[in-house]
């Protein structure tokens, strides 16, 4: 008999505090406007979890590689912020993704929500074929 897989999702919430207005809407759309939101950000991780630590990893290690990136983005405005001349949640989360990725290796999916009604969930580059 295989060994029971146990492949879980783990996240960590972050709030982010920004302002940002999208450049390309057109004439007249709200959001053309300069305007703020507290951005929700998850962050998971997947894998399985240890057999002594019983945990996919800690949560505080995830909060640790998400920090510098917490960092750029709280309290600014985030068109000023290389790579995100357009900040919709699409390209935030994309941001977010490529920045995270190398120092989590198990990101499997970057969740931004810009309000309570409205995000976007981006689960890594589609692979090519
Ligand atoms: N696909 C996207 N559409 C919109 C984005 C985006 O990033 N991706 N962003 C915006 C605006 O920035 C806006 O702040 C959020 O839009 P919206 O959900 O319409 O905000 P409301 O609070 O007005 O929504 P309610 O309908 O009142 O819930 C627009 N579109
Ligand atoms: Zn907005």
């Amino acid at each position: 008999m295989p060994a029971v897989q146990c492949r879980m999702d783990i996240f960590k919430v972050f709030n982010v505090e920004a302002a940002h207005r999208l450049p390309h809407v057109p004439a007249g759309h709200k959001c053309s406007r300069l305007h703020g939101h507290s951005f929700r950000v998850e962050i998971h991780v997947s894998g399985e979890p240890g057999v002594d630590t019983g945990w996919v990893m800690d949560f505080a290690d995830v909060k640790a590689a998400f920090a510098p990136i917490h960092d750029q983005l709280d309290h600014y405005y985030l068109n000023d912020i290389e790579g995100l001349d357009n900040p919709t949640s699409e390209r935030l989360s994309i941001w977010i993704w490529d920045r995270l990725k190398p120092a989590l290796p198990l990101l499997s999916e970057v969740v931004v929500h810009e309000t309570c009604t409205s995000g976007c969930r981006y689960r890594g580059p589609s692979v090519a074929r």
